[in-house]
């Protein structure tokens, strides 16, 4: 893949951060004290069940969506409070993004090289030196050959368009790159492709994070965040999964442990000498008051 010069990646830090959507007399808590680094020129997979809050997260960390509580740094820049020019500015040169559904954005009658121009010169990239072409981008992403490089978007099947998409969010050459559900579309080959390309965006010294249901490209990413119930439930670095030691010290059981341990129960932890925790259930009606 040809070198892209890119804007500097940043890092993103979130700390207890709560995201409501208020619907009437509803409100829906999507992000639930979300604790979460995420270095620079790091990439990282938001993982978990469907509902869990990993595309909230990701649009409160593309700035579309303001938190209700908790705060938000991307660099120096704090995304709670940031104005509209500041958030305009950071999106328009520094993060790129492909959210779900992203490909109702293309513009339909262009064809995928004039997509990806355009997208360039609304970034107003186009004279920047080291800049790869509109073509090699989107070899990048496995769209090749003259007739789907010249072919109108709305005339390109929807994996194809899907693949647009994210050409497009890398096409202005952003330090920071969110993307949601890159491969859900994709027959196997693509999806290869499309992994191949996000990795390789990643060794250039992007920041990458990507929402997925797609194992593969989790454990391709090295790391993992497994979002649960609004807030990180646990981490995996190249596949292995790990809990999490949260900001207030709270950690978060995996599943088929708390299936084994009812909501309620006493739990006394021990550490032992060589630094592990033992957790043991203890029936309160045996303590040492009674
Ligand atoms: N626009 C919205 N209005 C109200 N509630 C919403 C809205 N978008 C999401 N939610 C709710 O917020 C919670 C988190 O949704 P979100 O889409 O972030 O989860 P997700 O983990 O990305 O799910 P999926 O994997 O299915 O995309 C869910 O309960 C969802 O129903």
């Amino acid at each position: 893949m040809t070198p892209l010069t890119h804007s500097s990646p940043m890092d993103i830090r979130c700390r207890d951060l709560v995201y409501i959507y208020r619907l009437g007399a509803y409100d829906v808590v999507a992000l639930s004290r979300v604790d979460l680094d995420i270095a620079a020129g790091e990439s990282v997979a938001l993982i978990g069940p469907s509902g869990s809050g990993k595309s909230t997260l990701l649009s409160v960390m593309a700035g579309l969506l303001r938190p209700s509580a908790g705060r938000i740094h991307m660099g120096d820049n704090d995304l709670t409070t940031i104005g509209d020019e500041g958030l305009r500015r950071l999106r328009g040169r520094h993060v790129g993004m492909v959210l779900q559904g992203a490909d109702r954005n293309l513009i339909p009658y262009l064809s995928a090289v004039d997509n990806v121009q355009f997208a360039r010169r609304a970034a107003r990239l186009r004279d920047r030196a080291g800049l790869p072409s509109a073509r090699e981008i989107l070899r990048t992403v496995g769209l090749v050959g003259r007739d789907v490089a010249g072919t109108p978007a709305a005339a390109l099947s929807t994996a194809k368009r899907q693949q647009l998409a994210l050409a497009i969010g890398i096409a202005a050459g952003a330090g920071v790159l969110l993307v949601d559900e890159p491969t859900s579309r994709l027959d196997a080959e693509a999806r290869e492709t499309v992994t191949e390309a996000l990795t390789a965006i990643h060794r250039q010294g992007r920041t990458v994070v990507v929402v997925t249901h797609d194992a593969e490209l989790g454990v391709r990413l090295g790391r993992t965040v497994t979002i649960r119930d609004g807030r990180v439930g646990s981490e995996g670095r190249r596949g292995q999964e790990y809990l999490v030691m949260g900001a207030d010290g709270t950690v978060h059981l995996p599943d088929d442990v708390s299936r084994e341990i009812p909501p309620g129960t006493l739990l006394r932890a021990d550490v032992t000498s060589d630094r592990r925790v033992v957790l043991t259930p203890v029936d309160p009606s045996e303590g040492p008051n009674r």
